[in-house]
C-alpha cells in the first residue's frame, strides 16, 4: 500500500494572524515554542488564543527544551495544547511522565539513533521526531545517511523549506514534516508566501 501523504506542522507560531494563515494554507499542526532560549518564544496566553483561533482540526503542539516536569505540564495546560514536543537530554521516565497527560513528540538527533536510543516503537503515546542537533537552526539533515535508522512513523524536522521538503519526503517517508526557520520573514514572524509554498510542496509530493 502507498504511504499516506505526510502531514505538515508549522512551528514557531507567535500570533493569531500567523496561526490563521497557516491553518488556511492547510497546516495540520501548529507549534508553539516555550523554550526561554528561543527567538520564537511565545507566552502560553498568546499560544492559547492562536490555537483556539484555528478550530479543532489543527493540532496544537507545545515545544519544550530541557524544562522541568511542572513547568511543562503547567505551560501546556495554560496554553491548551493538544500535544507536547520534548527536546533535550531527558530520561525515559520523564518522557513517560509527560505522556501520561499528553501525546508526546520525543525529539531525537541523528547521533541518538546511531547510539541506539529508545525510539518508542510500540508506545502509542510517544512518537519519535528527528531534528538537527541545533533545534530551530535551519540546517538540513543528511537524509541519505538516515535511510536505515529513521524510525517508521517518525516526524521529521531540521532545515526543511519549500525548496527541499520533497527530497526529504522521498528519502525518509516521514509521517509529518515540520519547519520553522525557512518559513520566516524574521525570527518569530512568518512569511505567508513561504508557509503557503511549503505546504503546497508537501501536497505536491508523492512519497
Ligand atoms: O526554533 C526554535 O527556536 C526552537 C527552540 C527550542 C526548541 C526547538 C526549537 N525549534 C524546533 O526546531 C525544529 C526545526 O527547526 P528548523 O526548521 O530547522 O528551523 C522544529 O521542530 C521546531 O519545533
Amino acid at each position: 500500500m502507498a504511504d499516506p501523504m505526510p502531514r505538515v506542522k508549522v512551528c514557531g507560531t507567535t500570533s493569531v494572524q500567523d496561526a490563521v494563515h497557516a491553518a488556511q494554507a492547510g497546516a495540520d499542526a501548529l507549534g508553539f515554542i516555550f523554550a526561554p532560549i528561543s527567538k520564537r518564544l511565545v507566552s502560553p496566553q498568546v499560544a492559547r488564543a492562536a490555537g483556539l483561533s484555528v478550530g479543532p482540526a489543527v493540532a496544537r503542539v507545545g515545544v519544550f527544551l530541557d524544562q522541568g516536569l511542572d513547568e511543562v505540564l503547567r505551560t501546556a495546560e495554560l496554553a491548551r495544547v493538544s500535544a507536547v514536543q520534548l527536546h533535550g537530554p531527558l530520561s525515559e521516565a520523564f518522557v513517560r511522565a509527560v505522556a501520561n497527560f499528553y501525546p508526546v513528540l520525543r525529539v531525537l538527533r541523528p547521533a541518538d539513533l546511531a547510539a541506539g536510543a529508545e525510539v518508542w516503537a510500540g508506545v502509542p503515546a510517544v512518537t519519535p521526531m528527528l531534528d538537527a542537533p541545533q533545534p530551530g537552526g535551519g540546517v538540513p539533515l543528511d537524509w541519505e545517511s538516515l535511510r536505515e535508522t529513521f524510525p517508521p512513523g517518525a516526524w521529521l524536522a531540521g532545515g526543511l523549506g519549500p525548496w527541499n521538503v520533497a527530497g526529504a519526503i522521498r528519502v525518509l517517508r516521514p509521517a509529518c514534516v515540520d519547519a520553522v526557520s525557512q518559513l520566516e520573514a524574521r525570527p518569530g514572524v512568518k512569511d505567508p508566501a513561504k508557509v503557503t509554498a511549503f505546504i503546497g510542496a508537501v501536497r505536491a509530493t508523492t512519497p
